[in-house]
């Protein structure tokens, strides 16, 4: 009896320490219950009754998920309190979250760093389901008002992502660096974080939202520390053309060669749905709805180390382009605004076309068919090279294929979901002069187009023949040049 015992855990040991070239992951897109409109600070009583009504629902979906076998599940940013708050309304929500080198289980030992129950009640999701749970939550900091950059009100508030392992046990914890617009109840951490954790299943990596768009910590992560999987909650409002949750998250993953366990707040009247569990080498489910209000949980497998699949290569993004010469850039060229981006667009006026068009440095390539000319739709061949100012400013080297919302020039590069044109194929490629470049397909009514293009080695994003059986928005090749960030270090 105790023999069989002993062997018995022996064996289990040994399978939790063994690598896993596969795992299931789970995101769940949370329509978070907001607080009421605050004036002044709510009772951490209060406080506590809205989060646990959102940690309910959370609970519900951390149990199915791990019910399906799921090894791992996201939860959204300010899935757990929502948002508008200031200094002073946030922090009733907030809990001092220790560093996860204390080696703490807060299911097992709640009191131990003081007050915590969210932390408590977390953790003992993950326990009592045998899965890692990925939670977004506010840490804080109590400083001394003389110390340097101490905020007036003496502490430190941030946003924080934290990670329970399958026994309970905090193994992550991130504070968020690119703070966006309107997070006033949140100070910028004064050292970036690069925040890493092991597993069976490969090396994960994590940040939150608005971070996605910047080399700290997000591409380092990728680049300096080689991760294999980055969990990613956020709070998207979408933005089309480019930068659509679904669409600019799923090309981060396929372009930086990594999975990315995307899990959106879902708030149709800020825009905010889709998410995804999205790989570089697989085709992988994603979700967008703004038609209801409810929660949603997407299950998947993924390979636990992406770039060592067979159908993983790295793609040189500019050698097509720098080994080409020039077409005509068309014969109706026009600027336009993108998100108040000055860009530089041709119209596809014929069925079949082949061009060029530069702007500063870059050049993008076209060559496209077509299945059908629509005479109310324009379509535009478009090029940008320049930093973007508007919600932030970053350096953006792009080259795009998209539908006008209109027939008046003026609207190219403005929002639009719907589109009748097909295309047989297309081919777009730019003589990029940086290597982080995010290859986006949209297909009408915000549909990614998983099977229907690759990019290939020397940099081309081309479509496949399934492409021509639906209407399309827009093919980006969206560039990232870091190194002409107005605050790269
Ligand atoms: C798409 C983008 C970048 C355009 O400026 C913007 O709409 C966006 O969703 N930014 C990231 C949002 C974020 O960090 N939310 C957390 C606090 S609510």
């Amino acid at each position: 009896m105790v023999t069989a015992r002993f062997l018995l855990s022996i064996l289990l040991w040994a399978s939790s320490c063994q690598a896993l070239e596969k795992f299931i992951g789970a995101i769940y897109e949370h329509a978070v219950i907001l607080p009421d409109e605050m004036t002044k600070p709510v009772s951490t009583q209060e406080a506590l009754q809205l989060m646990n009504k959102n940690m309910d629902i959370l609970e519900e979906a951390v149990k199915t998920a791990a019910g399906q076998g799921a090894h791992l599940i996201v939860t959204p940013e300010d899935g757990i309190y929502g948002w508008r708050f200031t200094r002073e309304t946030i922090n009733p929500f907030l809990e001092d979250i220790p560093d996860p080198n204390v080696n703490w289980i807060p299911c097992s030992d709640p009191e131990r760093f003081g007050r915590a129950p969210v932390q408590t009640r977390l953790s003992c999701m993950a326990k009592n389901n045998s899965i890692y749970v990925v939670a977004n939550i506010g840490d804080r900091k109590l400083c001394n008002i003389s110390d340097v950059g101490c905020p007036d009100d003496g502490q430190y508030n941030y946003n924080t992502a934290v990670v329970y392992d399958s026994n309970g046990k905090l193994v992550a914890r991130y504070h968020k660096y690119n703070l966006f617009l309107g997070e006033v109840q949140f100070n910028q951490p004064k050292e970036q974080e690069i925040v890493t954790f092991d597993t069976p299943f490969g090396k994960f990596g994590i940040f939150i939202c608005f971070d996605i768009l910047f080399y700290n910590p997000a591409a380092a992560l990728v680049v300096e520390h080689n991760v294999d999987t980055v969990l990613f909650p956020t709070a998207w409002m979408n933005l089309l053309p480019h930068l659509t949750a679904i669409e600019f998250h799923s090309a981060w993953a396929m372009g930086m060669g990594v999975n990315l366990l995307s899990a959106n707040t879902h708030n149709t009247e800020n825009r905010m749905t889709g998410s995804g569990i999205f790989s570089p080498d697989k085709v992988v489910p994603y979700y967008y709805n703004m038609k209801n209000e409810s929660g949603h949980l997407l299950i998947s497998e993924l390979n636990s180390h992406p770039r060592n699949s067979s159908t993983y290569y790295p793609i040189i993004w500019n050698l097509h382009a720098s080994q080409i010469k020039n077409s005509p850039s068309g014969s109706n060229i026009f600027n336009g605004l993108l998100f108040a981006d000055n860009y530089t667009f041709t119209e596809l006026k014929e069925l079949h076309g082949e061009y060029s068009i530069c702007q500063n440095d870059l050049c993008c390539h076209i060559n496209y068919t077509m299945a059908e000319k629509h005479s109310e739709e324009m379509y535009v061949f478009g090029v940008f090279d320049g930093l973007h100012i508007v919600e932030g400013e970053y350096y953006l080297q792009v080259c795009t294929m998209l539908k006008c919302q209109s027939m008046d020039f003026n609207s190219c590069g403005e929002s639009v979901e719907t589109a009748s044109t097909r295309f047989s194929s297309f081919s777009i490629s730019g003589n990029f002069s940086t290597s982080f470049v995010f290859p986006e397909v949209l297909l009408t009514n915000i549909h990614l187009a998983p099977n229907m293009f690759q990019v290939l080695k020397d940099g081309r994003l081309v479509s496949k023949p399934g492409i021509s059986s639906h209407p399309l928005l827009s093919t980006t090749l969206f560039g990232r040049l870091y190194q002409k960030d107005p605050n790269s270090k």
